[in-house]
């Protein structure tokens, strides 16, 4: 072809090249305009330096305590993360997955214990959590679930006075700020939620609402009544999540509590600096041991040092600077500052089955649609970017029909028609599961629902590998360590496959399918021993890690007490997800904001500084 017979190449007027570059001229600047660019300075930080508290984690409860004490302008705060900002795909929610395995996750897998989770690939289980400003906020599904009032009554109840179900209330209250304007129109849904906190709560921007409709009727007909909100009716039924997220961006501890503060000349935050020990004198904290790019520092803390690590690294910090288990201290050649024997122990987390359903819809999206719709988020940020692939859907239910505390939590997560994520996903099992998923998927959309236990019984904990700080711990899950969880399990998953039989999902002509697996072989497919095998075997986690340093009355049965802190040593508190006494009811992001805006004023009273 001659450059003349191609039209398009044809000299022009000049019109239509101006528009089109105008065109990706936008599309480059909506781009930047996606990016967050508010993160606070990396602080310049002398040896010995002193402050009144040092924070160790900038995670969903760290951010929230560096603004919160900042406030009190007499307190020099500083705030040292692992991690650096957060990138860009950390800001849409299409691509959050993108960040597992990545240098902003830990990459923390569970220890192979050959007898669970025996079908996923090396037979353990990965624990992603987020090493970045917001920690695991800036890459968790920012799905907003805030638990029962009966969870937090069984905390006070064990004589953790502080958390009173309607204290709690009063600090989610205070973290809040809902934005969903249609659901602002029901009084009962607007009560539930604080209107003026930092943290934005909204509903995802789905475009595709009739499919979500569908499948809300279908979980109708199997008794999980879909309500409008489910945080307002304590987590009973089905519906859409509320999510920490607004306009199609995350909203994370980081960019809701830490950039606003990232200007007060009281906080200092000290990013990719990892903190290997906490500094004691006798049984005191006095400040923490850093890693800054190799150099090592000693800072100082004159009133707390503050441990937010998380619910992995918070017990590996402790005994790391020896408080913990004295036994587990000496084999790893620790001296004992505290036998504090819960440390690291109590580690309990919401397993999940993916429970697999295949159908002939939802059809995948074509590349020009997804095109599309990518230029559109860019636009008005809706589009398949501006959700997670879990979509939005979850059902909460027990095996009691009248029951109004919940035992089990459905999430579901849609994997299109022929699409490349089926692959991926199969591509985590040995290769006999791998190959059943493709086979059953095979021109099918493919329904991963996660199933999992609410309230479990069985317990691991978290150990030392080593006495080097850049070991990684050992992550000891037991998940069906307890015969009860197992038997739940088998319960939740019978329960939720009604689904099946459902006039939509019949529709779409849905079906399960056996998973190929030598140890589940000789069961009859769908019966509880063949249930009871999957579930065993294929066994994962849903990343809500709890209780490794979980509070309570004294020593023998807790870490910290119900004030956060640690007991047996001063000056020192851990604030984060560790602390919960057992889990709730539900994803915890929510919960451990919660704890954080709470500690935050339980240590200003202990200061008299509480307005
Ligand atoms: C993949 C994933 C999806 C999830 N989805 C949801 C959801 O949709 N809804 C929900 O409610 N919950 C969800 N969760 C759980 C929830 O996000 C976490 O439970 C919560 O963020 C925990 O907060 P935290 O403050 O305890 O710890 P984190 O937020 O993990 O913060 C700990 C911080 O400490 C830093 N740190 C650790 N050790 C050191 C050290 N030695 N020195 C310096 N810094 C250190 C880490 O880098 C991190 O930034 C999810 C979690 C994950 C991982």
């Amino acid at each position: 072809m001659h450059y003349n017979e191609c039209s398009c190449m044809t000299p022009t007027t000049g019109a239509a090249p101006s528009t089109f570059f105008s065109a990706v001229q936008f599309v480059m600047a909506a781009q930047c305009l996606i990016r967050t660019k508010d993160w606070p300075e990396d602080a310049e930080l002398q040896d010995s330096e002193e402050f009144d508290f040092i924070i160790v984690g900038a995670g969903t409860a760290g951010s929230i305590l560096a603004n919160r004490l900042t406030e009190i302008e007499d307190w020099k705060v500083l705030l040292v993360e692992a991690g650096g900002d957060p990138p860009i795909e950390s800001d849409i929610p299409g691509l959050t997955d993108s960040l597992y395995g990545s240098k902003f996750d830990w990459k923390y897998t569970t220890v192979n214990n050959g007898l669970t989770s025996q079908a996923n690939k090396g037979g353990n289980i990965k624990w992603p959590r987020g090493k970045m400003l917001g920690g695991s906020s800036s890459i968790n599904v920012m799905a907003h679930v805030k638990g029962h009032p009966k969870d937090f009554q069984s905390w006070y109840d064990e004589g953790n006075e502080e958390w009173h179900p309607d204290i709690v209330n009063q600090y989610y209250h205070k973290a809040e700020s809902l934005q969903d304007h249609s659901l602002k129109k029901n009084s009962a849904i607007q009560n539930e939620y604080g209107q003026h906190g930092p943290l934005l709560i909204n509903t995802y921007n789905v475009t595709n609402t009739t499919f979500l409709e569908e499948m809300l009727t279908a979980f109708d007909e199997i008794g999980m009544k879909p309500v409008e909100d489910l945080n307002t009716v304590h987590n009973m039924g089905s519906g859409r999540f509320r999510v920490t997220a607004t306009d199609g961006k995350r909203i994370s501890s980081a960019t809701a509590y830490l950039n606003p503060a990232r200007n007060r000349k009281n906080l200092k935050v000290a990013k990719n600096s990892y903190v290997t020990k906490i500094l004691l004198d006798g049984k005191t904290a006095t400040g923490i041991e850093m890693d800054r790019n190799g150099h090592k520092y000693k800072l100082k803390a004159k009133l707390e040092v503050i441990v937010s690590a998380g619910t992995i690294n918070t017990p590996q910090l402790l005994m790391l600077s020896g408080i913990g288990p004295k036994k587990h201290l000496e084999e790893n050649n620790i001296p004992t500052v505290l036998d504090s024997p819960m440390v690291g122990q109590n580690l309990h987390d919401h397993t999940n089955i993916p429970t697999l359903v295949f159908a002939d819809e939802p059809e995948k999206m074509d590349e020009t649609t997804k095109d599309m719709e990518s230029l559109r988020y860019l636009y008005d940020r809706k589009g398949y970017l501006a959700y997670h692939s879990y979509q939005d859907l979850t059902a909460f239910y027990s095996a009691d029909p009248e029951a109004t505390y919940p035992d089990f939590q459905a999430l579901v997560l849609f994997h299109y028609k022929n699409d490349g994520s089926v692959e991926e996903f199969a591509s985590g099992y040995v290769k006999s599961v791998e190959d059943s998923v493709l086979k059953l998927g095979k021109n099918r959309a493919m329904f991963q629902v996660r199933i999992s236990v609410l309230h479990p019984y069985s317990r691991g904990n978290i150990s030392l590998n080593s006495n080097d700080p850049y070991d990684y711990p050992l992550i000891y899950y037991n998940n069906f360590s307890d015969d009860r969880d197992l038997d739940a399990t088998v319960t939740a998953i019978k329960m939720f496959l009604k689904i099946v039989d459902t006039k939509f999902l019949k529709s779409i002509g849905a079906i399960t399918g056996r998973l190929e697996l030598p140890a589940c072989d000789g069961y009859e497919l769908n019966s509880d021993a063949y249930l009871r095998c999957i579930a065993v075997n294929m066994a994962s986690t849903i990343y809500h890690p709890v209780s490794t340093a979980k509070m309570g009355r004294d020593i023998s049965n807790s870490v910290v007490s119900s004030r956060l802190k640690v007991h047996g040593i001063d000056h020192l508190r851990v604030i984060d997800a560790s602390v919960m006494p057992s889990i709730t009811s539900g994803n915890i992001n929510a919960p451990t904001v919660m704890i954080a805006e709470r500690a935050a004023d339980l240590i200003k009273e202990d200061y008299n500084k509480l307005a």
